[in-house]
Parts: structure tokens; C-alpha cells; sequence
């Protein structure tokens, strides 16, 4: 259940002990994630929250703000949530590409993930958050191993997460399953309550029945919504109706895994049975265009879920198979993809990508339960999770409609400033919390221990 978060000194003390700073954002533009946009208009941040948003001059002298930002040739809109994704894959990127799911997993990627050592996770996280910042995403999921350090990475950071520990059947799923419940004891709630805790089987074909009921039992006990993969390819979809008789779907509706909260990441593949079961469950969707595409898995069903009714977000998944973390391009790619292979330019327009990209990725995660009803979007009272686009490029001009403008004509790269629970993390291009050259330097050092000859042989 959402808590209120009236601050207790623990509260402020997890928060870092931070100062409660007044800051202003005037003169600038703004989208604030509910349909509203000002060509001139003001924001204040209290704190970690959103005080005062509104149209027009901020009636405050600027003598009562901390920081007064000049949001003149800037947009203001909501940070980016990103409903899907394993973080440290970024230190694969590039590392095995234009192959199909499941020979990518089982010929190149489960192989080089052995060699991963918790360091090395750390790391791949941190390089994640570098890219995810700077492309404007304030809050982000994670299904991976040694997540005791991705957490600490997380904190570090300042970003916003939800977090499971990947379960996958066989020796090590007992210790995986305790190792999800150690995470959730150290950290659900940490940083002033910017970590929640997740469970995250991995897929209905990694996963035995007996293995999803013990998730299912402990999602029971610690009261928390899981994340898995489903149907995301063609051949997932055989396999289980060779195996099972039914389609992946029906199969978890049958073991009764969607009377838990469920993210179901990708539903590339499933008829229209399958999404009413989604539907009728409550199931909750990540959409991930980008990394769908590149493995060739397909196209999924975005415009009849979303008709159903269920709620979809967003996602990147790993840089591995994406090879960007940059939620923009996921939302240019949702709107372009769907009106394109359906004839119909109204399929998903610009208003239904930006809230997929935002508080519909808020709500695929369940943190509109968790975490607050309103983030992911600028209200008042919501988390201050926030960020900057630089509006001077020719792309931006004439500023017709700059909704249209922050789907279909923006990048990541014209983020200036992320804001996360009202702390900067990344100002007028700078990372504040993050030091980027040592995490390159490093990337590329444990980077090497992945080369191969074939990485270095030259094309003929
Ligand atoms: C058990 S931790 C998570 C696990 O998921 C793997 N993974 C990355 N991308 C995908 C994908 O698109 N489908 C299925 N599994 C994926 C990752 O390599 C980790 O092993
Ligand atoms: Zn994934």
C-alpha cells in the first residue's frame, strides 16, 4: 500500500541527512505529465517533493528559494521511468549481436554472465545509471545477480529503482530465494524510500512450477509485486505449448501467479485469450520496443492492451540486446512502430508514448502503489523526479506543441539536468553523484576480459 510519507527523523536520517532545499525553476516550459503544458511557467521543489507548479511568474520573492534555476530555452516534464531493464548487462554491450533470444542467452550471454563477479555488477550499474541519467531516466527496474550491490550503487547514485533478484530453477534457487528476502530486509524503503523490493523469476521457461509457487509464497509474505519475462518470442510460445498444452500465459494464470501483482516484461506473442486473462489479472505490461526488434522477436500487441485496459510502461531491457538505454528513443519507436504496422497514425500518439515513458511506467511497476500515486508526473505534493531538455536546437523550432516536440523530435542527448526526489544528479550536463571517468576507465578494463579474436577480426 502507498505509505504517507509525513517525515520521521528515520525518514530524513535515510534520506542522507540532506538539507531541505527550496528550489526554483522559473520562466520556463513545462509538460507536466497529465496534458498540461505552459510556455511560461514556474516549478517549486520543497525538499524531495513538488510544491508548486503553475503558469505564469512564481508569485515568491527569489530571496526565499536555495537555488533559483533560469528554466528560459528549457522544457521541464517528468523523469523517465524505465519499466525493464538489467543494468549491468551495459558491460555486454556490443559484446553479441544480431542473434536470435535464445541462442544470444544460451550461446554468449548466460556463458559471459559467469564470469560476472559482484564488483563487476556494481560497475556495469553504475555505468547504466551514467547512461540512463544523462537520457533523462529518473527511475528504472532490475531483474539481475549480486543485487546487494546494484542497492548500493542505487543509493549512491541518487536514482530511483525498483529491484529483484533474477530466480532462475535449479542448484542455486533455494540461495537465490533467500538472497531475495535479504534484499528486501536491507533494503525495501532505503533512501528515503527510493528502493522497493521486487521478485523476479525469470522467465515461465528458466522457472519450474515448484520454483514459482515458492516465489509466489514469499511475494505472499513480504507483500511485494514480481517481475517476470513472458512471451517474448515465437519459439517461447511453442515450447510451452509442447510442454505445457497451453500458451505461456495461461500456464502462469493456471499455476496462479497473476493473483500476485505481476510486470510481465515484453507479451510479444499472445492472442487475444492471453490478453484478456492479462486484463481480467490485473497484469501489468512492460512495453520494450527496441530490444524486441533488435533479437527479432517481434512486434507486440501494444494498441490491444492498452484498449483492454491494461497498464503498460516502457522499457529498454539490458544495452546487451537494446544497445541503448535511452527511454526517448523507446518512446519515439513505441508511437512510430504501432501506427506503422497497424495503418493508423492515431494508434499511439504522442500524449499515450509520454505517459508510457512516465506515469504509466510508474504504475507498470506498481510504484503508484508503492512509492506515490503521482509519480511520474509534476503535481503537486508528487516526488520532485524531474529533468531539463535543452530547447535551442533547431529540432525544437517552431514550438508549435511541444508535447509532439518531446515525443517525436527530441533525444536523450538534449537532457541538461535530472532531478531526482529533489536532489540533482545531473546539472547543466554535469553527473553529481556518479564520477564518469572512473567508471569508463574501469569499464573498458573489465571489458577486456570479454574480448575475444572475433570481437578484433576485420570484416572481409
Ligand atoms: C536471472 S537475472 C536476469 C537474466 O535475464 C537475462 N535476460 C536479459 N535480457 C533478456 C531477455 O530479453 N529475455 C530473457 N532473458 C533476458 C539476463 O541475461 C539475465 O541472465
Ligand atoms: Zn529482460
Amino acid at each position: 500500500m502507498y505509505m504517507s510519507h509525513s517525515r520521521t527523523r528515520n525518514e530524513r536520517i535515510a534520506q542522507g541527512g540532506r538539507m531541505t532545499l527550496r528550489i526554483l525553476i522559473h520562466s520556463t516550459h513545462y509538460l507536466d505529465g497529465t496534458g498540461r503544458e505552459a510556455e511560461s511557467g514556474y516549478i517549486v521543489i520543497h525538499g524531495d517533493r513538488i510544491a508548486e507548479i503553475g503558469p505564469g511568474d512564481c508569485p515568491h520573492s527569489r530571496s526565499d528559494f536555495d537555488q533559483t534555476i533560469d528554466g528560459a530555452n528549457r522544457l521541464v516534464m517528468p523523469g523517465l521511468i524505465n519499466a525493464h531493464g538489467h543494468a549491468a548487462m551495459s558491460l555486454l554491450r556490443g559484446f553479441a549481436d544480431d542473434m536470435p533470444l535464445h541462442a544470444w542467452l544460451n550461446d554468449r550471454i548466460w556463458p559471459a554472465e559467469a564470469k560476472l563477479s559482484p564488483e563487476d555488477i556494481h560497475l556495469g550499474t553504475q555505468l547504466a545509471m551514467l547512461e540512463m541519467i544523462e537520457t533523462g531516466t529518473t527511475t528504472f527496474t532490475d531483474m539481475y545477480f549480486s543485487m546487494d550491490t546494484v542497492a548500493e550503487a542505487v543509493l549512491s547514485s541518487g536514482m530511483r529503482a525498483a529491484l529483484g533478484r533474477g530466480i532462475v530453477s535449479g542448484e542455486g534457487a533455494t540461495l537465490a530465494l533467500k538472497e531475495a528476502e535479504a534484499l528486501y530486509r536491507a533494503y525495501h524503503g532505503a533512501g528515503g524510500g527510493r528502493i522497493s523490493i521486487n521478485l523476479a523469476p525469470h522467465a515461465p521457461y528458466t522457472c519450474s512450477a515448484e520454483t514459482l509457487k515458492e516465489v509466489m509464497a514469499l511475494a505472499e509474505k513480504l507483500d511485494v509485486p514480481l517481475q517476470i519475462h513472458v512471451s517474448e518470442t515465437r519459439k517461447e510460445v511453442q515450447d510451452s505449448l509442447s510442454e505445457h498444452g497451453v500458451s505461456p500465459i495461461v500456464y502462469l494464470h493456471q499455476i496462479g501467479l497473476f493473483s500476485h501483482p505481476v510486470t510481465a516484461a515484453h507479451v510479444v506473442h499472445a492472442d487475444d485469450n492471453d490478453l484478456d486473462i492479462l486484463a481480467e489479472r490485473g497484469v501489468r505490461v512492460s512495453h520494450n520496443p527496441g530490444s524486441n526488434l533488435k533479437l527479432g522477436s517481434g512486434i507486440a500487441p501494444l494498441l490491444a492492451m492498452r484498449e483492454r485496459g491494461i497498464i503498460v510502461g516502457l522499457g529498454t531491457d539490458g544495452a546487451a540486446s537494446n544497445n541503448k538505454l535511452d527511454l526517448f528513443e523507446e518512446m519515439r519507436l513505441a508511437a512510430l512502430l504501432h501506427k506503422g504496422v497497424l495503418e493508423n497514425a492515431t494508434a499511439i500518439d504522442a500524449n499515450a508514448a509520454l505517459s508510457m515513458a512516465t506515469s504509466q511506467g510508474a504504475k507498470a511497476l506498481f510504484l503508484d502503489e508503492r512509492v506515490h500515486p503521482d509519480l511520474g508526473t509534476l503535481r503537486v505534493d508528487a516526488p520532485a523526479d524531474l529533468i531539463l531538455i535543452d530547447l535551442t536546437s533547431p529540432r525544437y523550432f517552431p514550438r508549435h506543441r511541444l508535447l509532439a516536440h518531446a515525443v517525436y523530435s527530441s533525444s536523450g542527448c538534449d537532457v541538461t539536468d535530472v532531478f531526482v526526489a529533489g536532489r540533482a544528479l545531473y546539472r547543466n550536463r554535469e553527473f553529481m553523484t556518479i564520477d564518469q571517468e572512473k567508471v569508463r576507465y574501469e569499464a573498458e578494463r573489465v571489458g577486456a576480459k570479454f574480448h575475444t579474436k572475433a570481437s578484433f577480426s576485420t570484416p572481409s
